[in-house]
């Protein structure tokens, strides 16, 4: 190994992250468009194992990280072995002996390379474009690369900084050709084009809503194959807009890396205090926030109003505090909603808002807050930003309480919830039933949002939830709203129905797991409990199709239920992410 590959295993252990590639040190002249590389390549995470030769030499080993076909990089392994099958590929004509090129300098000097007018194929669904580009090593062959800010059509600048044995990370150095969906005149915000919260603000939004509606599609096509081929999905559904497609996220966690091991805290700067970077592109030249992997963020224009202000004050305070740090860490930005009555006067207005703990304007007692309007007369809602983890932080809905602390889950767009709880309460309904005579099971409750909005002409309510703390709160929540035919209870959601007592046929069920989706034991109860309607709503449309294609397929009533509807509703514009809705019910 050459002194500089040791140099770099030096930084491997110094380093605040774990794993390195190392720095990559000749130009590669392979084909007419293959430029040079430079230096920034370097530095860049990768999953792998040092372990030692027979002459006690460090090698690098490539281990795949555990994944989840169903989460992010499932995902796009899937969207990746589908571009080589659309393009008959061979798996011979886009081999990488993965281990061989991590202990090649010469080698990984050919992988991590510029190339010029690389044409993007596709969008994969976590907003990144998707390219062929001709391997480095086999004639004829093809390597897929993942291009973040570039859109399918359009003619790209890249370089490849990272591979994988199954295809390139690359940064997106200058848009030759831009697509007809780029209008770089929409982005609003100066770390849009590294940082890795947004994905789409240069698309006119209504095209925003096709793409997530197509994500959605794509779900489904790769993990409810059995449905879609016997015809059992319908049409997904026009995807439902966020009433706010700025400053709508309740909830930012600007974080900080500082050097692991010891180091003189008098001897560094102030360490970048903001997001993750998306690699190192350069195709945005205005774009602000630096160069390191996490970027120096001020202002995050999909965070409320009120977190901004906060970010600002948190900063100032980080600034003076941050020598005394001896580890990374996140601060926790929550927006606090509470109702005030209109007739207290100055001093009795500063002290509700000031009496919970919330960010200060440095050097002051006062809380940074902002004012809305209520759906209630004679009151107006006051937002400050709570920072303590454990503080117990209020939203409004509607007129409605709900109390939660601040580091368990809340929807994080209050904007949208009003439309988003009206639909799940208009679809819990079904046929030969009068209202009053329905049941409710909200599974995977939370502080119960659901249950709570959808109690009305419901005879009980019963909600299901693995935090104690959140039961604590359903409960809470329930009396603070004065909800009497609700309830809460503290369980796995995979053992719920053994509980409940509803008679199943004037039953609805909504289900609102988080990512990972729910389990099969859940899915096989909730067959047997046997409702008249499911309504599942989730973060993540590939477990939600994985586990309506089990449900229906697998499970001893499944094959009794169809599919009404599939509409995603838009909780994060900007980004990729999709909500998405299913609602089934018993077939006629
Ligand atoms: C996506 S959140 C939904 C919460 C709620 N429906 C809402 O909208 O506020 C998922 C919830 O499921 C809970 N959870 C996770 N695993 C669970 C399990 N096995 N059984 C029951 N609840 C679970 C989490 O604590 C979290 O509150």
């Amino acid at each position: 190994m050459t002194s500089s590959v040791s140099k770099q295993d030096e930084e491997v252990r110094r380093s605040s992250f774990s794993e390195f590639q190392p720095l990559t040190k000749k130009p590669a002249l392979e084909n007419g468009k293959t430029v040079a590389n430079d230096s920034s390549t370097a530095g860049r995470k990768i999953s792998k194992k040092l372990t030692k030769n027979k002459k006690g030499r460090v090698k690098r080993k490539y281990t795949q990280k555990n994944y989840d076909p169903t989460n992010p990089f499932g995902v796009l392994l899937l969207e990746v072995e589908e571009l080589f099958t659309e393009n008959g590929i061979s798996e011979e004509k886009r081999a990488v002996d993965i281990n061989l090129l991590l202990n090649s300098e010469d080698l990984l000097a050919k992988y991590n390379r510029n190339l010029e007018e690389v044409k993007v194929s596709k969008l994969t669904s976590s907003g990144d474009g998707l390219a062929l580009i001709p391997h480095p090593e086999i004639e004829d062959g093809f390597q897929a690369v993942v291009i973040p800010f570039a859109y399918p059509g359009e003619t790209v600048d890249i370089r490849i900084f990272r591979t994988h044995p199954t295809h390139a990370e690359a940064d997106l150095l200058k848009v030759r050709e831009g697509s007809e969906m780029r209008d770089n005149d929409l982005i609003n915000c100066k770390y849009y084009g590294k940082c890795s919260g947004c994905q789409f603000q240069n698309v006119e939004y209504t095209k925003q809503l096709e793409l997530k509606r197509k994500t959605i599609e794509n779900a489904y096509h790769f993990f409810a194959k059995t449905l879609k081929a016997a015809n059992a999905l319908p049409k997904i559904s026009d995807t439902v807009p966020s009433p706010l497609q700025y400053n709508y996220r309740t909830k930012l966690t600007p974080h900080f890396d500082l050097p692991r091991g010891k180091f003189n805290p008098e001897m560094i700067d102030m360490p970048a205090l903001g997001f993750g970077a998306k690699g190192r592109p350069t195709w945005r030249e205005s774009v602000q926030g630096g160069n390191k992997s996490v970027l120096d963020v001020e202002d995050c224009a999909i965070g409320t109003s009120v977190l901004n202000k906060a970010m600002s004050n948190e900063r100032e305070i980080f600034k003076r505090i941050y020598k005394t740090k001896v580890r990374g860490g996140t601060i926790l930005l929550r927006e606090n909603t509470r109702a005030m009555k209109n007739d207290l006067d100055e001093e009795q207005k500063k002290k509700f808002i000031n009496e919970e703990n919330g960010s200060k304007i440095p050097d002051t007692e006062d809380n940074v807050y902002d004012e809305a309007p209520s759906s209630k007369e004679g009151e107006t809602l006051i937002k400050t930003c709570c920072t303590d983890s454990k503080q117990i932080v209020s939203e409004n809905i509607e007129g409605r309480e709900f109390r939660f602390s601040a580091n368990e889950f809340f929807q994080n767009n209050n904007s949208i919830l009003p439309i988003v709880t009206k639909y799940v309460r208009d679809n819990l309904k079904f046929e030969n039933s009068e209202s009053e005579d329905r049941y409710l099971v909200d599974a995977y409750c939370g502080s119960g949002l659901f249950s709570i909005m959808c109690s009305d002409g419901v005879k009980e309510v019963c909600g299901v939830e693995v935090s104690k703390d959140s039961v604590a709160y359903a409960n809470e929540n329930a009396k603070l709203n004065n909800i009497q035919n609700a309830k809460f209870i503290l369980g796995k959601a995979e053992q719920i129905f053994d509980d409940i007592k509803f008679p199943s046929a004037l039953t609805s069920v909504i289900c609102d797991p988080p990512r990972k989706g729910c389990d099969e034991p859940f899915l096989t109860q909730l067959s047997k409990f046997h409702p008249s309607k499911i309504v599942y709503i989730s973060c993540n449309v590939h477990s939600q199709a994985r586990d309506l294609e089990f449900f229906i397929n697998n499970t001893e009533n499944g094959s009794q239920y169809q599919i009404e509807s599939i509409r995603g509703f838009d909780f994060f514009p900007q980004t990729h992410h999709i909500e998405s809705i299913a609602i089934l019910s018993l077939k006629k």
